[in-house]
């Protein structure tokens, strides 16, 4: 028999990651990055304003104090996607907007709450101009100034201003304050996201802001997987005599599509060896996984299938997981599980994710020492791998019927799987056992 561990190297050695592609980033999440993602711009592109307010010239405002403001003329208005296009001169200003850019000229922002509007006080007659403060304090601040009027406080009626206003400021504006540089983030071409990241959300969003597209990933692999039994009924069917629900198809699904693979189903081929091996044969996939009729029975109709066809069949010292094949068909690696639902979920943690895993890409998850806190019986020679439920104290067998491979149901109470090595013939409460959350 061979152990698990040369077994799972003999998985690894047979799959391979599918060529790396380019695709856009709406279809990039989970995806191994294969290349970098480099700038492809300056980022942000332009000096652009971090407040809504005015953009000014800093030189302008440095004599400005509380009681004697320094009034600029606004001659115009910079709005996010319409940048002002002329250049300040000495004494102006321009409304800008968050996210608009800089005009030429201008090298501060002054948050509209920090100034006082002087409405219609540039175009004509100052005296009739409204005023109109931003908060208390810049009301305050120019109260002696103010020209007569209805003055109206509040931030939206203080950034209502346009051409012909003008602007009372009553504190200096520091030198590219609230101003966002042109490429402070990034510079074109540096690097956003390295290869060999699984991209998520963030990652998509940094290289869109960044400019880039698409992305060139390692792919999702795509696992076919074939189940085999004459006595398979779809769930929710009705069972006749000798017939049981099938569960491994809807297992495989789930876990594939959990672990980042395309699940290709290749349907339920009863017990027909040539079915088999035209299923098989004929999959459009990067690995092949079947369940059932590997082991020594009359009826096991993947292995009398697929051995004639390359495949070997062997015995794993596992429990459960004990009869399985491994091999290429057409030059796809193909992974035969036994048929038991316990021992199909045990070997797609056991064998199968790490495959799918290495295909992707992504690292494996650790398997952690922890306490057991009951003992449980173990078949002597074969690594056991007991479905448990785990909490901070440790672990306890998820079923009273041990491991049993058939136990589909009892198998949905655990949270993850122990490990105990081939040589143990039980566990003792308080022994160290290997355990891992399931990772599907
Ligand atoms: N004489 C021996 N008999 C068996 C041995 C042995 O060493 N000598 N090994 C046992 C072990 S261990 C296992 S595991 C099973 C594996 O047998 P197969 O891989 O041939 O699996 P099947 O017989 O086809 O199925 C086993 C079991 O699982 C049920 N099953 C199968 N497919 C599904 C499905 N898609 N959904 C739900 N349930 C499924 C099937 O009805 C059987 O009950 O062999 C032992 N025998
Ligand atoms: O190895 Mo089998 O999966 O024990 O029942």
């Amino acid at each position: 028999m061979r152990s698990a561990a040369e077994h799972l190297a003999q998985v690894l050695a047979l799959v391979e990651p599918p060529e790396p592609r380019r695709v856009p980033l709406a279809d990039a999440l989970d995806a191994v990055l294969a290349v970098e993602v480099r700038a492809a711009t300056d980022l942000p592109p332009f000096d652009n304003s971090a407040m809504d307010g005015y953009a000014v010239r800093a030189a302008d405002a440095a004599e400005a104090r509380e009681g004697a403001p320094v009034r600029l003329a606004v001659v115009g208005e910079s709005a996010a996607g319409h940048p002002w296009p002329g250049t300040l001169a000495a004494g102006e200003a321009v409304r800008i907007m968050t996210g608009a850019p800089m005009p030429s000229g201008a090298d501060a922002v002054v948050p509209q709450e920090r100034v006082v509007v002087d409405r219609g006080a540039v175009a004509g007659d100052a005296a009739a101009g409204s005023v109109v403060a931003g908060d208390a304090a810049a009301g305050s601040a120019v109260a002696g100034s103010a020209v007569a009027g209805g003055a109206a406080a509040g931030d939206a009626a203080a950034g209502d201003s346009a051409a012909g206003d003008a602007v009372l400021l009553p504190a200096p504006a520091a030198l590219s304050a609230h101003v966002r540089r042109r490429g402070e983030d990034a510079q074109h071409g540096d690097l956003v996201v390295p290869p060999g990241v699984r991209l998520r959300p963030r990652h998509l969003a940094a290289a869109a802001a960044a400019g880039v597209g698409e992305v060139v990933v390692v792919p999702a692999p795509r696992v076919a997987f074939l189940v085999t039994g004459d006595e398979l009924v779809a769930p929710g069917g009705t069972l006749a005599p000798g017939q049981i629900f099938e569960s491994n198809a809807v297992y495989l699904e789930a876990a594939l599509r959990a672990l980042g693979a395309v699940p290709v189903d290749l349907g339920a081929v009863g017990d027909s060896p040539d079915a088999v091996l035209a299923a098989v044969s004929g999959a459009d996939a990067d690995l092949v996984v079947t369940t059932g009729g590997a082991s020594v029975g009359e009826h096991d109709p993947v292995k009398a299938g697929l051995a004639p066809a390359g495949v070997s069949f062997l015995t794993v010292a596992i429990q459960p997981g004990k009869p399985q094949g491994l091999g290429r068909i057409g030059g796809v690696p193909v992974v035969c599980l036994p048929g038991n639902p316990v021992a199909v979920a045990v070997c797609v943690e056991v064998f199968v994710a790490p495959a799918v895993r290495a295909m992707r890409g992504v690292a494996e998850p650790p398997w952690t020492p922890m306490r057991a806190l009951e003992a449980w019986r173990c078949p002597p020679g074969r690594e056991q791998v007991m479905p448990v439920t785990i909490d901070s104290e440790g672990v306890r067998p998820a079923t009273s019927g041990g491991s049993g491979s058939h136990l589909a149901a009892r198998l949905a109470s655990a949270d993850g799987l122990a490990r105990v090595r081939a040589e143990a013939d039980a566990v003792a409460a308080g022994d160290i056992v290997a355990v891992r959350r399931f990772t599907v």
